[in-house]
Formats: structure tokens, C-alpha cells, sequence
């Protein structure tokens, strides 16, 4: 079994010199893109790799560096390829992701009227483990970002965690690691200022040497490079590379 991982972008929202925190989790020959914010085709358009590659698609919450990317995925893939996206995302998120963020640019009368007239939607619910692939399994957790935003993080396999977006939750972190035996802990990190919305470096540093050795950086803005040594056990991962998980 392999599984590895390609990040499209590591950058936060506002980033210039990265393109948005979206990634492709490879497991053997099924690759799952997770998020596709407005980058997402011009990043996959960089790597060499077309949507039609994807064999699904999964969202973490609804902002425009995670999902912003899906209008261009489903009109290019429909029109283009004649195909249709399987969307994997929080059971929360059907309802607002069509009518607060795709309608706009989707809706057709008498064609496309609903989220699932366009892609293949598969609903998910936290605590439930779903296999999404011979060597793939998949739970999401409710993970706190933004007042009255849902937003999900990952559990890749039971024994990888991938945050969303994400503040600061320590005792999630640290549960995680000693009484579940995740492996690796990929997580938005903000490099300054206060975890408002995001983790911040500060905060993931103040975490116990055991639980910092396991994490992986990501979703950081332009002033990356100014950090790099500055980070502890904790690396950060580049985009394009891919990793082995
Ligand atoms: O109360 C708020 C709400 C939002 N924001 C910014 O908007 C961005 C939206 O995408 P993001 O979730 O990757 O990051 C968010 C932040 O950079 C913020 O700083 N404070
Ligand atoms: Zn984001
Ligand atoms: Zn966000």
C-alpha cells in the first residue's frame, strides 16, 4: 500500500508566492483532491495534471481558497470531458456550498438546479469512518475556525490527521497523538500575530516535544522563508513535492 501526498499549494488565503492550501492525497493508483480553492486550476495546470485525474473531490469548509476552484472543476469537466466530479464534503456544508457559493455561476434552468446536478455528491457525517478506496479510509472532525462556519478536519486512515482550518486546540492535538496513535499531524499554521481564526506558530511551539515531532506545516503566508529554522521539530511542507506518508 502506498500513500503519499502532493500539496497544489501550502499558502494561506491571502498568499501570492504560494498557491491555496489544497492537496492531492495519492492511494496507489486513487488520488483524492482535498479542497480546490481559486487556484486549484492553474496549480494543477502547473504540476501537469488535469481534474480528470482526480478520481474524487473532498471539502473542508466553505472559503474561497477551498472551494473556489470547483466552478472551473465541474464546467471544465462536464463541457470538456463529459464527466461528472464525485464530491465528498460534510453533510453541513450541501445546503451553503450551492446556494451561498456555486449557484451563481452553475445554475441552469431546466439543467443544473442543485449541488447534485452536477457533481455526484457524497454527504459525510463527523465519527464516521468512510472508505473512499481500497488503501483509504476517511473520518472527518468538526474543528472550530470561524463563528457559524462549519469547518472539518480530517483523519486520514486513523492515523493521520489533516487540518482545516483550524484555532488552536491543544487537547484535540495531544488526545490525538497519545491515546490514538496518529503518526503525523499536517496543520494550518499562521506565522504572526494571534490565533484569531488560524493556529499559530507560537501556539503549535507551546505544544509537548511528543506531539511536535509529528507535525508538518502548511497553509502559511509569503513570509515563509523568513521562518524556515525558526519552527522547532516541526518542518514545513512545500508545495509540489510529493511525500510519502
Ligand atoms: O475573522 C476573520 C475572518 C477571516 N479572516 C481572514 O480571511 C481568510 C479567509 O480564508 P482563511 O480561512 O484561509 O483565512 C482567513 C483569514 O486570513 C480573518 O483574518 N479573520
Ligand atoms: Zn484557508
Ligand atoms: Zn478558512
Amino acid at each position: 500500500m502506498s500513500l503519499s501526498l502532493q500539496m497544489l499549494g501550502t499558502g494561506n488565503a491571502f498568499a501570492k508566492n504560494y498557491f491555496n492550501n489544497n492537496g492531492l492525497l495519492l492511494a496507489d493508483d486513487y488520488t483524492l483532491l482535498i479542497d480546490c480553492g481559486i487556484t486549484a486550476p492553474l496549480a494543477m495546470h502547473t504540476i501537469g495534471k488535469s481534474f480528470r485525474d482526480v478520481n474524487a473531490t473532498l471539502i473542508t469548509h466553505i472559503h474561497a481558497d477551498h472551494v473556489g476552484g470547483l466552478e472551473e472543476l465541474a464546467l471544465t469537466l462536464k463541457h470538456v470531458y463529459g464527466k461528472t466530479m464525485r464530491l465528498h464534503l460534510p453533510e453541513t456544508l450541501v445546503e451553503p456550498l450551492w446556494n451561498n457559493t456555486l449557484k451563481g455561476g452553475l445554475y441552469q434552468k431546466d439543467a443544473v438546479a442543485s449541488l447534485t446536478d452536477i457533481f455526484e455528491v457524497k454527504p459525510m457525517k463527523p465519527g464516521i469512518t468512510y472508505k473512499l478506496a481500497p488503501s483509504l479510509t476517511l473520518e472527518i472532525i468538526h474543528t472550530p475556525h470561524i463563528p457559524g462556519k462549519d469547518s472539518y478536519s480530517l483523519l486520514i486512515n486513523n492515523e493521520i490527521f489533516y487540518s482545516a482550518d483550524m484555532t488552536f486546540q491543544p487537547d484535540l492535538l495531544i488526545r490525538l497523538v497519545r491515546e490514538h496513535g496518529i503518526r503525523m499531524i499536517l496543520h494550518d499554521c499562521q506565522l504572526g500575530g494571534s490565533g484569531v481564526v488560524h493556529t499559530t506558530l507560537e501556539e503549535l511551539m507551546s505544544l509537548p516535544e511528543d506531539v511536535r515531532r509529528i507535525i508538518k506545516l502548511m497553509h502559511y503566508s509569503d513570509e515563509q522563508p523568513q521562518f524556515v529554522g525558526l519552527t522547532g521539530e516541526m518542518e514545513f511542507i512545500d508545495q509540489h513535492v510529493i511525500y510519502k506518508l
